[in-house]
């Protein structure tokens, strides 16, 4: 693939954003929580624009030719590639939120089967977990962490606008899951986001084993 940047941006820049997105994918993948192709990730690399996952690839094994440059449209710069079927989602982040500088979305079983569980009520809440004190801004076990679960469409902007109803509510939002697909989370840098979207595993995991063990 090849990838023309825009004359203000050097390769060096773009290549450690990319380099990054490898590397938590791969480790995310080794995890078990991209599996068959699935989940797309991206890094924003200025004001303007964002290096994502290039749709269909194998997310274990990414290179810095499986990354690609896009503006916080989702339009692809400097390339033909095609950037991730679910970009506009990574975009929205960006646009909503200038500090936010990294977006994580995966497949995990726990993901998948939390997302179904709690389908119907729209929204998990989580509440007395130490855990949820990995999530920017919660200082307490005692407060409640809520995530929405989403229903799935193919329909980008129907996701997009579900999304922005929830922030317009004024509801706090640090991650959502789609129903029957997984979860979206993102942060201030790649550390930030993988601290959320382990937390979240492991809080979705904790609330799945009480669901069964309680029935
Ligand atoms: C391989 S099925 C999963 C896809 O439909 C999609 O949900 C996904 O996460 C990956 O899509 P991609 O276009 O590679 O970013
Ligand atoms: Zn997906």
């Amino acid at each position: 693939m090849t990838q023309q940047l825009p004359a203000t941006m050097s390769q060096s820049l773009f290549d450690s954003r990319a380099d990054a997105i490898a590397d938590a994918a791969r480790q995310l993948a080794a995890l078990g929580w991209t599996p068959a192709t699935s989940s797309n990730f991206s890094m924003r690399v200025d004001d303007e624009h964002a290096a994502i996952t290039i749709s269909g690839r194998d997310k274990g094994h990414l290179g810095r030719d499986d990354i690609m440059l896009i503006d916080l449209h989702g339009h692809a710069v400097g390339t033909t590639a095609r950037p991730s079927a679910e970009t506009a989602l990574h975009t929205q982040v960006y646009r909503r939120w200038p500090e936010m500088t990294a977006v994580l979305h995966t497949h995990s079983r726990t993901q998948s089967v939390a997302s179904r569980l709690y389908a119907a009520r729209g929204t998990i809440q989580l509440q007395g977990w130490e855990l949820q004190k990995a999530i920017s801004g919660y200082t307490s076990h005692d407060s409640v962490l809520e995530i929405p679960v989403f229903p799935n469409t193919q329909h980008m902007p129907d996701l997009v606008a579900q999304v922005d109803a929830w922030l317009d509510a004024g509801k706090p939002l640090h991650a959502y899951l789609i129903d029957g697909h997984g979860i979206y989370t993102w942060g201030r840098d790649i550390a930030e986001a993988r601290r959320h979207l382990e937390a979240l595993e492991f809080l979705l995991e904790c609330e799945m084993d009480l669901r069964r063990l309680s029935s």
